[in-house]
């Protein structure tokens, strides 16, 4: 299903583009797809959104770039933990909610592919990746609580580790809190307050960035747009 919505994206490269590519296991159906088609000659840039999808990328020859060559994408393709109304994401299962974040905002278009499930009504279910500086956590922590409560949500946060129990350090350096809120009634008062608290560099709401999000399932794929989301 992961590959069938990589491949209806994939519809929509066309030849000069300067593309961003994202990061996760729906994401590398589409930089393999996408690297079958550069070997067939088609003409495209791609500016990856964490060493994981550099290196994968590399090794199957898409050429790459990066965001300070290429300030203006034409379209990024990436995956969601979570596809709300609106098309509100939750994104950084992967810890690579910064990058993609910087990459989906340069970009005219966003894509997000993604199996059916993870569709939702309210986000929240998955808890939600807030990445952070390496200083003063016990504060920063008590600054997201304060400002998760303004916007309605309560939640413990977990400091994120590897499956072999060392801290999991993003591809820039920083750490990740996940945020088990349940429920998030408000994302965009959340995405909003979560900004302000100092030592927070990024959260994984991404709010206003999707334009379309192509969901697979069982019965087929569905194409949905901001406008009708
Ligand atoms: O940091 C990771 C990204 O936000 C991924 O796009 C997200 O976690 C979805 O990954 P997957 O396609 O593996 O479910």
């Amino acid at each position: 299903m992961k590959r069938q919505a990589a491949a209806l994206a994939l519809e929509s490269v066309r030849g000069g583009m300067k593309l961003g590519l994202g990061t996760g296991s729906t994401a590398k159906h589409f930089v393999e797809l996408l690297a079958e088609r550069v070997a067939q000659g088609l003409d495209v840039v791609g500016v990856p959104t964490s060493e994981q999808t550099r290196a994968l990328a590399e090794k199957l020859g898409v050429p790459l770039g990066t965001l300070d060559e290429h300030p203006a994408l034409d379209l990024t393709v990436d995956g969601a933990d979570e596809v709300g109304p609106g098309l509100a994401l939750v994104k950084g299962g992967g810890g690579a909610l910064l990058r993609e974040k910087i990459v989906a905002a340069a970009s005219r278009e966003m894509i997000v592919i993604a199996d059916a499930s993870k569709k939702v009504e309210t986000l929240g279910a998955f808890p939600l990746p807030i990445e952070v500086v390496d200083f003063g956590i016990a504060a920063v922590r008590r600054g997201i609580a304060a400002a998760a409560k303004a916007a309605g949500c309560q939640g413990v946060l977990t400091l994120r580790r590897r499956a072999d129990g060392h801290v999991f350090v993003t591809d820039q350096g920083n750490l990740i809190l996940d945020a088990a809120y349940g429920e998030i009634p408000d994302p965009a008062a959340l995405a909003a307050q979560l900004s302000n608290v100092p030592g927070v560099v990024e959260h994984g709401l991404f709010i206003n960035l999707a334009s379309r999000v192509i969901l697979a399932g069982p019965a087929g794929a569905t194409t949905i747009s901001r406008a009708e989301a």
